[in-house]
């Protein structure tokens, strides 16, 4: 793929973020990231949907990032951080993005604009509004069943068409319209899935590589579908993809990101597994049912 933005196709992980007595907590944020700065990650997104990106407030934010990057540069490892940015007000987010110009992650992921349900051609100035306020590149997060919003494939080409909106992390939940996105768009622009139950066949459908909550476990295994895929080996691939498509099914059962935390947490990656509300700990059942998977793992 041609790009002006080699970095972008890959497996990217939407970190979580620890917290441990109602704060940020630094010392397992640390851990966490030299432990995947060792593994075939190709970028991190901070403060998405995993990273309860809504209930951290600037400072946390900022030190979200600077606590990633220097861990990053302790294991020597370069790979791009991304910050997860979301709200409904144009004008906010322009001034969340200038706030945070200097924080040093190398681009954004902002999501569609949330609850007020603007027409496509409000999306299309919204998001041009945005790409006009940062010189750092934007990947749009698509996520319908979230927002409330679908930014359609016509508009979404529109925006290709900037120089800084470099990609979009596809969770628009319809197959076909992933594809023909896939199909349509300019070579230098990356469709990273989000779909984690879908990451197999959207790869397979072109997609340039993934947005995955679900590869903070297994990550290796997650990242050896793709590079069997770019090496022609389908059928190990899809082998390799019934070896673990129950883990998003497993890891989605409730609220994300409750049962990665939970499962983070009883390998000793962080230490304590809780979150911000409305976010809650997972249910005894789904306790069990990770006990149960981590088990089988050994
Ligand atoms: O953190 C994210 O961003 C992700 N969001 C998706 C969601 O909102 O459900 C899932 C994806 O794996 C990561």
């Amino acid at each position: 793929m041609e790009t002006n933005h080699p970095e972008l196709p890959g497996l990217w992980l939407p970190l979580v973020t620890p917290f441990r007595d109602g704060k940020l907590d630094e010392t397992s944020l640390h851990r966490l990231v030299a432990h995947y700065a060792a593994q075939p990650v190709d970028g991190l997104i901070l403060g998405a949907t995993t990273g309860e990106g809504l209930s951290l407030d600037d400072a946390e934010a900022q030190l979200l990032v600077s606590v990633t990057s220097a861990a990053l540069g302790a294991a020597g490892r370069n790979i791009p951080i991304y910050l997860g940015i979301s709200g409904a007000d144009t004008r906010k987010i322009g001034k969340a993005l200038e706030r945070s110009a200097g924080w040093g992650m190398q681009g954004y992921l902002i999501a569609c604009p949330y609850y007020t349900r603007p027409s496509q051609e409000g999306l299309f100035q919204h998001f041009s509004a945005l790409a006009d306020s940062t010189d750092k590149p934007i990947i749009i997060y698509n996520i319908p069943y979230r927002t409330g919003v679908n930014l359609g494939n016509e508009t979404m080409l529109r925006l290709a068409g900037r120089t800084n909106i470099v990609g979009v992390k596809d969770c628009c939940a319809d197959p076909a319209q992933s594809f023909d996105l896939v199909r349509r768009k300019p070579a230098d622009f990356a469709v990273l899935t989000g779909e984690d139950a879908f990451y197999y066949s959207a790869l397979t459908q072109g997609a340039d590589g993934a947005i995955l909550a679900s590869a903070h476990v297994h990550t290796r295994a997650f990242a050896a579908i793709r590079t069997r895929l770019l090496a022609g080996d389908q059928p190990g691939a899809l082998a390799d993809w019934q070896q673990l498509a129950d883990i998003p099914r497993l890891l989605f059962s409730e609220p994300s990101p409750g049962a990665i935390k939970y499962w983070l947490w009883r390998q000793g990656l962080i230490d304590s597994p809780e979150m911000r509300l409305p976010m809650v700990s997972v249910s005894e059942g789904l306790a069990g049912r990770i006990e149960q998977a981590i088990a089988e793992e050994k």
